[in-house]
């Protein structure tokens, strides 16, 4: 089973769907750490959750359920297009709210001031829970996926609304820990560290990756939630861990931060990002070898 954050109809679901085996059951959560839990209490055998948008960026809600409770890694992701319908209850009533995710209601703003300026708008739990709350009349139209329609018999008043062209959602598949994704040489690699409040010490965690050739692609800041100004940086970076560099730049991430989590090393779902060669830091790592083997000099 694969619990993912629905209700049905949401762009997550879709993710899911792409991860899914062809006779694997998928499971709705209303919320992202509800979703999660299920696959921290083994009911499924993983989780599929947004983790960022290239409009709004992080989903904060999954960045913290991912440090809080038992560990879960990575071992997919998805890259896929975000674009909305607005969906209404047939029937042509004037439209006086409106609610979605508050990522999607960030990337619609433009159009709703424009096409919508009376609307009031609500936040919801998700795109499909905005819809089916105006099916239940607690609004008037929801911003959603445009596969939502088919879960609701609702009425779509607008499609292919978007501020901005070509918006992206990553989404992740998490598991307990277990067995690593084999690497595939495009790979992604995500941390999560507590950094010591002292001068230098994001710093000095960047300059681990930069030393060893390693192409960062995130970093984002969380509250650790204790005292005001200590936060949790999330770490993305290009390579496996199973690659020699990259378990070296672990090691010292780890030694700056005891309190360094491990999220995943998973194939990248597109390519690009800078390369750097990764044979001399096996060359090197294979001369070490020898030389504590004493065949080597
Ligand atoms: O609410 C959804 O449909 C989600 O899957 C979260 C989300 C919200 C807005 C853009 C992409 C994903």
């Amino acid at each position: 089973m694969l619990a993912y954050f629905g209700p049905q109809g949401t762009f997550t679901e879709q993710a899911a769907r792409g991860f899914a085996s062809p006779q694997q059951e998928l499971v709705p959560f209303e919320t992202v750490p509800a979703a999660l839990a299920a696959t921290r209490r083994g009911e499924t055998r993983s989780a599929c959750v947004p983790v960022e948008n290239s409009v709004e960026g992080a989903v904060p809600a999954t960045m913290d359920a991912l440090t809080e409770g038992e560990p879960l890694v990575a071992v997919a992701e998805a890259v896929l297009p975000v674009r909305f319908s607005v969906l209404v209850r047939p029937g042509g009533e004037p439209v006086r709210t409106v609610a979605s995710h508050p990522h999607a209601l960030a990337q619609v703003r433009h159009w709703l001031a424009e096409h919508l300026p009376e609307a009031k708008v609500v936040a919801a739990t998700s795109t499909a829970a905005a819809a089916r709350a105006v099916l239940n009349h607690e609004f008037d139209a929801a911003v959603s996926a445009p596969v939502a329609v088919r879960h609701y018999p609702l009425e779509v008043l607008a499609t292919d609304v978007a501020d901005v062209r070509d918006a992206k959602t990553r989404f992740l598949l998490l598991r307990p820990p277990g067995e690593l994704p084999e690497p595939t040489g495009h790979d992604r690699t995500s941390v999560v560290c507590t950094a010591a409040d002292r001068i230098g010490a994001l710093s000095e965690l960047l300059t681990e990756l930069a030393l060893r050739g390693i192409n960062l692609t995130r970093i984002e800041s969380r509250p650790t939630k204790g005292r005001l100004g200590e936060y949790r940086f999330y770490i993305d970076f290009d390579g496996h861990v199973a690659e020699p560099r990259v378990g070296d730049a672990l090691a010292a991430l780890h030694r700056h931060c005891p309190h360094t989590r491990f999220l995943g090393s998973y194939p990248k779902a597109e390519p690009g990002g800078a390369v750097a060669g990764n044979e001399e830091f096996v060359a090197a790592a294979d001369w070490v070898d020898a030389v504590r083997r004493g065949q080597g000099a």
